[in-house]
């Protein structure tokens, strides 16, 4: 074996048992009774659970972590966030990019969606940190003319053929019209066509906010999942950020389209979006994975928090504390977002990715074990990850990040950031 993860409590097939588990060609080989491997990570009083996946991000804006809080989402973005991404050079979107990596590998992620402008630099960025990731640029065409808005799509569908199976064929790229608010109608429906032409996943932002439902049925004379229907965008391969507001027969509508949501909990109660349906999506049988949102809405990327918002906000919704059981978040945190990527991680099963987060239980809030499902949800948090593996190459052992300078991408972070908001102050 390449590597074995020794001695822990491995979380398959829905429970804690206690194995090694062996590793071979970036690959899960074993998981039992494992011996001899060229690197051993310790897990013994530790929880193994398959990594988590982040199925809706916009990584650097980590940037912009703390820089407008306690603002509904319309005014969040057009007074304060799009002027000063308005202002973001290439070097932002990358330490950006590195800043969330580290994050994300301290936190246990292993994989997540981004999409996002400047997308070469996010790509190199987890080139180089060993993260799996699927990546598209975020198309906008509101306020441009027909060329520009030729232009935006066109750098879509590029930077999908260059990077597509990129960094050893961990990133994998979709097609992202931003938003049916954010993008006309042509561009809508032919960014659709050419994702099914690449053969690649299409996601954008639906039914975020009252006001985008309000907005589309006085625009267009339909709520935004019978307009996005109407321009046959849900033909593909489809997953939604958000899918706040959407009602029983939309639900049933993107169900039966196999249509999946990547689910941001955080960002919707801190913007005052309100509560997605989420025990509603998983009944009807979509495929439901977890996101942060960026992490400038948000404001971490830590996923732990984000599964536990998934559980308790749907039984807060619902009046209901027996929906989104801890297994069902946790299954959505791995399992669902692996799917909504494209990924066979998300599990660990013999021949699934070695994709792996390893979280010591040594800890009071971890005290006693009676349930480690539980724990994973409820009580963990992205701080109590010790071990980061991806692909089968070991991110971080013992908090100690192995791919990326974490010091020196922090104190860039920190500098690139201050001189990007007096950059955006000096203008206004
Ligand atoms: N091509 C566009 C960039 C689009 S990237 C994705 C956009 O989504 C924005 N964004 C971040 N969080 C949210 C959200 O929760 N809802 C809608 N948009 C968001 C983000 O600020 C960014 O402008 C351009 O050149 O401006
Ligand atoms: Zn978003």
């Amino acid at each position: 074996m390449e590597l074995l993860i020794e001695d822990g409590h491995v979380y398959t097939d829905g429970e804690a048992v206690e194995a090694d588990v062996g590793v071979r060609d970036g690959r899960i080989a074993e998981v039992g009774d494992v011996r001899d491997a060229d690197r051993v990570l310790d897990a013994s009083g530790c929880l193994v659970l398959p990594g988590m996946v982040n199925a809706h991000t916009h990584a650097s804006m980590s940037l912009l972590r703390g820089y407008a809080d306690d603002l509904p989402l319309d005014r969040w973005l057009e007074e304060h966030i799009w002027p000063i991404e308005a202002h973001l050079e290439p070097q932002d979107i990358r330490v950006g990019a590195e800043l969330a990596a580290v994050e994300m590998i301290r936190t246990g992620t292993t994989a997540f969606a981004d999409m996002y402008f400047g997308m070469d630099e996010v790509a190199d960025a987890v080139d180089v940190s060993g993260l799996r990731a699927s990546l598209g640029y975020g198309i906008i065409t509101v306020g441009k003319d027909d060329d520009e808005a030729r232009e935006e799509l066109n750098e879509g569908v590029g930077f999908v053929r260059e990077y597509d199976g990129a960094g050893d064929g961990r990133i994998s790229t979709m097609l992202c019209p931003h938003a049916p608010y954010t993008c006309d109608e042509q561009t809508l429906r032919e960014a659709a066509r050419a994702a099914r032409d690449e053969g690649v996943t299409l996601h954008t932002h639906l039914s975020e906010t009252d006001g985008e439902v309000r907005d589309s049925v006085d625009s267009h004379a339909e709520r935004p999942p019978a307009y996005l229907e109407s321009l046959d965008f849900f033909d593909g391969d489809v997953y939604v950020a958000h899918g706040v507001h959407l009602d029983g027969d939309e639900i049933e509508m993107l169900a039966n389209r196999g249509v999946g949501v990547a689910h941001c909990p955080s960002a919707n109660m801190k913007l005052a979006s309100g509560t997605a349906p989420v025990a509603e999506m998983l009944d009807a049988g979509m495929t439901v994975g977890i996101g942060t949102d960026g992490p400038a809405s948000n404001n971490t990327l830590d996923m732990f928090k984000e599964t536990r918002h998934t559980a308790l906000v749907a039984k807060s919704r619902e009046g209901d504390a027996s929906v989104v059981p801890a297994r069902e978040a946790l299954d959505a945190a791995t399992r669902g977002g692996a799917e909504l990527l494209g990924t066979q991680s998300g599990v660990i099963a013999e021949g699934r990715p070695a994709d792996i987060a390893v979280v010591d239980l040594d800890a009071p809030h971890l005290t006693p074990r009676h349930s480690l499902v539980s724990h994973a949800v409820y009580a963990a948090n992205g701080g109590d990850v010790v071990h980061t593996v991806v692909d089968g190459e070991v991110l971080m052992e013992d908090g100690h990040v192995e791919t990326v300078d974490a010091g020196r991408v922090t104190a860039e972070a920190e500098e690139r950031a201050r001189r990007l908001a007096e950059r955006t102050e000096a203008e206004a």
